[in-house]
């Protein structure tokens, strides 16, 4: 079972703090660059917003989008398009998600999951495995969610779980009982999957 710490009831502020903290600590360990992969959907943009008024030193920051949608980078669906008109004007660099066989060691991974389960663009039609040989895939959802009905890109659950430290935010309690029953090993869904190979340290903020 995943080390997991669950901290309850938090604000977009208590979620900004703590990774402030996090980053801090991650810039004062190195010298060069700290990599972090981040979620899409509409959870994590308030955070971020948050987030990028603390005062660290945005230019040393690399964020790779976990997933997003194949639509242009001005579509509204987009991920990387809304991470990179928050995260770029701070300074920090968005990559561009495409089809790649490397991606790097992050110092941490933000995940969001959806009700039915899923992380990043691994919907649980796509049975990730842990043993995924490559590092990012296009997909379909099937059923495709309406709030974005879009084939995908992901990163896989390997490439996930190469990162020291793995921060959750669920949000409603239809999401915090599928969290809760992954976390229990009681489910097989993709989340489940993640954290069933989490070795290092998760923080859930709900
Ligand atoms: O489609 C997606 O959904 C999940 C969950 O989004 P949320 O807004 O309900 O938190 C998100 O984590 C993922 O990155 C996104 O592409």
């Amino acid at each position: 079972m995943a080390d997991a710490t669950i901290i309850e009831n938090a604000t977009d502020g208590d979620i900004a703090d703590w990774l402030a903290q996090r980053l801090g600590e991650a810039f004062a360990a190195t010298e060069g660059p700290v990599t972090i992969t981040v979620p899409g959907g509409s959870t994590p943009f308030p955070i971020i917003e948050q987030l990028l008024t603390r005062d660290l030193d945005w230019s040393r920051l690399v964020v790779w989008p976990g997933d997003d949608r194949i639509v242009p980078e001005d579509h509204e669906a987009s991920n990387t398009g809304k991470l990179r008109k928050l995260f770029e004007p701070a300074g920090a660099e968005v990559v561009t998600l495409t089809i790649m066989e490397q991606v790097p060691h992050f110092d941490l991974a933000w995940l969001g999951m959806g009700a039915d389960g899923h992380i990043a663009s691994l919907f649980p039609n796509t049975d990730p495995k842990l043993d995924e040989p490559r590092s990012i895939l296009r997909l379909t959802p099937d059923p495709l969610p309406p709030e974005a009905p879009f084939d995908r890109i992901s990163l896989t659950l390997p490439s996930l779980l190469a990162s020291d430290q793995i921060l959750f935010v669920i949000r409603g309690s239809d999401k915090r009982t599928v969290f809760d029953q992954a976390l229990a090993g009681k489910s097989d869904l993709p989340v489940a999957r993640l954290l069933a190979g989490a070795k290092q340290p998760v923080t859930c903020f709900t």
